[in-house]
């Protein structure tokens, strides 16, 4: 492992009794960055992250955290690690207050006055009690709980998930300034891929328990290219078998062709196009549904 790392898995796997959640995961997450975790619903996200916070343990494999053992050094590497769960869940009949209280008796390195004063910016007053706070706002103030342990590397579960698209907007803002101010590791996941080009540098993109890409986000997005092209003149099973080449859509008039930088058609009236994160992470589930219905119907005709 190298040390600049801020998270190393080798061999990751982790069961639910016979369900296999994470599978075998390699995985080295640099010092510094904004990590986003994407993948469909079941792709492992949460239990991945669990186990970076040393909330689960795994089956097999190791998971290293700030250098050390996530899973045989719980209480030191949970100092450096501040997570907030889905839903960032809250002690609903507390005030304000009494939260920050609990965080400072249970985290030796809490930071008092920076907690209120993220929290004065926020306009939360700490007499309110967190059940009568919006959505919005309890996610800003479990980030500000998690942020005031100064913790170098911060998890969110779907931080976003429950917040309108104004409420994202701030939410994001407050973390990419604790990011500026702090240099911590942020490692988030969301479902919302839209709003993460804008925030994250590195993405971990992640399918059936298994590790598809984890790469920084220009790099990644340097190495692949949108291809459209004339319809007419190519067969769907050729373009699709073609080195390189992940997702061939038909428009009306055009075939929409992702492929890695330098794979894919290049016969005149072809045009390559920079590709957005969203359709390089679209482009990735795409052809792993269409791996998983190939095997599926090879599986029902092999009967
Ligand atoms: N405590 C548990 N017991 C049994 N199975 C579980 C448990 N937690 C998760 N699983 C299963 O493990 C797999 C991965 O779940 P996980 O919650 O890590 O996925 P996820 O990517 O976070 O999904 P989502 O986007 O829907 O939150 C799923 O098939 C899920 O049903």
């Amino acid at each position: 492992m190298s040390t600049d790392m801020v998270v190393s898995t080798r061999g990751l796997t982790k069961q639910y009794g016979k369900l296999l959640a994470l599978n075998g995961c390699d995985l080295d997450l640099p010092a510094g960055r904004v990590v986003a975790l994407v993948g469909p619903n079941g792709a492992g996200k949460t239990t991945l992250l669990r186990l970076i916070a040393g909330l689960l343990h795994p089956t097999s494999g190791t998971v290293s955290v700030l250098g050390r053992d996530a899973a045989t050094h719980t209480v030191a590497a949970l100092s450096q690690v501040g997570f907030v769960a889905q839903e960032h869940p809250l002690y609903k009949r507390f005030k304000v207050r009494e939260l920050l209280r609990l965080g400072r008796e249970m985290n030796p390195g809490w930071d008092q006055a920076y907690a209120e004063r993220r929290l004065a910016g926020l306009d939360i007053g700490l007499e309110r009690r967190a059940g009568q706070l919006s959505g919005g706002q309890q996610a800003q103030v479990a980030l500000v709980l998690a942020l005031a342990k100064r913790p170098r590397l911060l998890v969110l579960d779907e931080p976003l998930a429950s917040l309108d698209p104004l409420a994202r907007r701030e939410f994001l803002r407050s973390l990419m300034t604790a990011v500026a101010d702090d240099a911590i590791t942020v490692l988030f996941s969301s479902h919302v891929v839209s709003e993460l080009e804008r925030v994250c540098d590195y993405l971990v993109l992640i399918d059936e328990g298994r590790i598809r890409l984890a790469d920084d986000l220009d790099t990644l997005l340097a190495g692949h290219r949108l291809l459209v092209g004339p319809r007419n003149g190519h067969s769907d099973d050729a373009l699709r078998s073609a080195d390189g080449v992940l997702t061939v859509v038909h428009g009306q008039r055009h075939i929409n062709v992702v492929a890695r930088t330098g794979a894919g058609p290049a016969a005149p009236g072809w045009q390559a196009h920079p590709l957005g994160l969203e359709d390089l992470v679209h482009a990735y589930l795409e052809q792993s549904h269409q791996a998983r219905t190939h095997r599926a119907a090879s599986e029902v005709s092999g009967r």
